[in-house]
């Protein structure tokens, strides 16, 4: 499957979203559109019984005029029984179609194979967009129910209104603008709020920024409070002023056709009441049928705009979504090898993040040897973060490929290859729940085992964390929940690290500055600890380890220089500080320092 950026057609996507409900509710979905359909026929003929009552009083016809009661008190009734009884199908169909379609969305978003979705520009304002949708797809099922609803209404007021007369028909035509209009209205609205949906998204930053607890000491200490909120309103007022604009414009083209309707109707009326010289009950039908099928026209039009701007445009969203995840596993057709012999090859691997030109890995080639640890230096913004993020397939090459044992790693499916991966981020999140999920979840198959997770604490040397907790690892984490307990910048990156090694057969194990926050001599000691695991591992795992303390860095067998996002020098600490080149000098500079 390849990767596309359009969003898929409309009515292919919807038919795909009626597919998904049928899987998960099959019975419910069954049941509440026919129930729907069946409300729509009593309504429908009130206009018929009205003719019929008409003509029957006027000839004297009792036994017309009791078919017309008759048929008045059941259309009525039916249509009060089976809109209550449709509503409460319809109620109970959504809410499980809700919790099904949110669970869906939002576990596409988290398994997409790379996290570029999370910050392409073009991406994020469409992913935004479907956030809020979600929500209210389940409506949408209920809309292309009612729709069809109107449509059955439609046909049978056609037919009634024929039976006076075929010309009659032709009212239908002249609602065709306002079908026309519903339908082209909420598409070109949308399209305003995704161009200008930018601006909502930092207007919902900014009011974030000005309102939630992490920030709130920068923006204290800074003084920005007052430019928050005014910033937030310019972006607010930058969002909204198109999209009004926008809005006017559709209204006033709508008004138009309903005007062109509007005159169509009164001459039907007249055409039967004088040129066709109808009985009264055919002028009781025209102007009954005629005003209902103005009213159905409406709802129907407004149904099928409403299935347009939301529904289609939803259901569009989330199958490029559905599309998008699928394309990664797609080409993935090699197995994930059970151990490393030779090591990982970058053959020419160069990267630009999304919306950059700018190179963030320029033509980098690189081997790094199973079973040896490998430290990447550099200074900030230098590669180090994007080398071992390439690696871990958290974003694809823009050119040159990655090998593992000499297949390329694009063909390996990212979730296999992550369950081979431990270790942790500079940028690390702190994961709220018990304190044993919170490292658990670091092999989500043995959350709640607690030996594995009491294991992967000591392993990251964050047993004195734990010890500290009242409730040790049944602590709940984070001050804002009941007896939760707030702990340090230090400390939640000592768990996080812990979660990094939950995982203890891993090949790759990838330590990027996850231990900035400890001391030199704590990182030293646990990089040692680490480094002779690797050295003993019989699977060939690899560790790769970012650090900006050189200390550390020279224990490892195989030191990367990056700058500026080019490989400039390679080897041990021996043989790059025999060199004399940036590795050298930067030791120099730093070990100085320490004097
Ligand atoms: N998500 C992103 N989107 C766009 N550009 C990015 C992103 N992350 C990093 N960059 C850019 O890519 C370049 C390399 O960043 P990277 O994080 O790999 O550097 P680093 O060597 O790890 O730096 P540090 O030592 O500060 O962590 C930088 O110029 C940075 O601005």
């Amino acid at each position: 499957m390849t990767r596309s950026d359009d969003l898929p057609k409309a009515v292919p996507a919807m038919w795909r979203l009626c597919r998904l409900g049928y899987q998960h509710e099959p019975r419910l979905l069954v049941f509440a559109f026919v129930m729907t359909l069946l409300a729509a026929i009593p309504d429908a003929l009130l206009a018929l019984w009205l003719k019929i009552l008409a003509d029957g009083v006027l000839s004297g016809d009792r036994r017309a005029i009791l078919i017309a009661a008759a048929g008045m008190a059941v259309s009525v009734t039916a249509t009060w029984f089976l809109r209550t009884l449709s509503a409460r199908i319809s109620r109970r169909f959504r809410d499980r179609v809700t919790i099904m379609l949110e669970a869906h969305v939002a576990r596409l978003q988290a398994t997409v194979a790379t996290i570029a979705h999370h910050e392409r520009r073009d991406y994020l304002d469409r992913l935004s967009v479907l956030r809020k949708q979600v929500f209210v797809l389940d409506h949408m099922y209920m809309s292309l129910f009612s729709t069809c609803g109107w449509l059955l209404r439609l046909g049978v007021t056609v037919a009634l209104l024929m039976s006076i007369h075929p010309v009659l028909a032709l009212l239908v035509v002249f609602a065709l603008p306002t079908v026309i209009s519903s339908s082209w209205r909420p598409g070109v609205e949308r399209e305003t709020e995704e161009q200008n949906a930018a601006h909502q998204r930092l207007a919902d930053h900014l009011f974030r920024t000005a309102t939630t607890p992490a920030p709130g000491k920068d923006v204290r200490v800074t003084g920005i409070g007052p430019d928050l909120v005014a910033s937030r309103r310019r972006e607010w007022e930058r969002w909204y002023a198109p999209i009004a604009a926008a809005r006017w414009t559709s209204a006033g083209w709508h008004a138009a056709a309903w005007a062109v309707f509007g005159a169509a109707y009164v001459g039907a009326v007249l055409l039967v009441a004088s040129g066709l010289h109808g009985s009264v009950g055919d002028v009781l039908l025209i102007l009954a049928a005629g005003a209902r099928l103005s009213s159905y026209i409406g709802a129907t039009v407004g149904e099928i705009g409403f299935l347009r701007g939301i529904w289609l445009d939803g259901s569009r969203r989330l199958v490029w979504l559905e599309d998008y995840a699928a394309s990664f596993d797609a080409e993935a057709d090699l197995p994930v090898p059970s151990r490393l012999v030779d090591g990982i090859r970058l053959q020419g691997v160069s990267f630009a993040y999304a919306g950059s030109d700018k190179l963030a890995l320029d033509n980098v080639e690189l081997d790094l040897p199973a079973g040896r640890v490998i430290a990447v230096v550099g200074e900030n913004g230098a590669g180090k973060s994007t080398l071992v993020k390439l690696i871990a397939k958290l974003y694809e090459p823009t050119a040159g490929r990655i090998l593992l044992d000499g297949q390329p790693l694009n063909r390996m499916p990212a979730e296999a290859w992550r369950d081979r991966i431990a270790g942790a981020f500079q940028d690390f999140f702190r994961f709220e729940f018990l304190a044993r999920h919170s490292v658990g979840l670091g092999d989500l198959a043995r959350l709640d085992d607690e030996p594995a997770v009491a294991a992967a604490v000591v392993r990251a040397g964050a047993d004195d964390v734990v010890d500290r907790l009242e409730d040790g690892l049944d602590t709940q984490l984070g001050s804002t929940w009941p007896g939760g307990a707030e702990i340090s910048f230090g400390q939640w990156q000592k768990l996080a690290l812990a979660r990094g090694f939950m995982r203890d057969q891993p090949l790759l194990l990838v330590l990027d500055e996850p231990t900035a926050a400890l001391d030199a001599e704590t990182e030293h000691a646990l990089f040692e600890r680490y480094a002779a695991a690797a050295r003993d591992s019989t699977d060939g795992r690899i560790t790769i380890l970012v650090s900006h303390r050189f200390s550390t860095v020279r224990m490892a067998d195989l030191i990367v220089v990056l700058d500026g996002a080019r490989l400039v020098e390679t080897g041990t600490h021996d043989e790059l500080m025999a060199l004399g080149g940036q590795y050298a000098e930067l030791y120099r500079i730093q070990a100085a320092a320490y004097r």
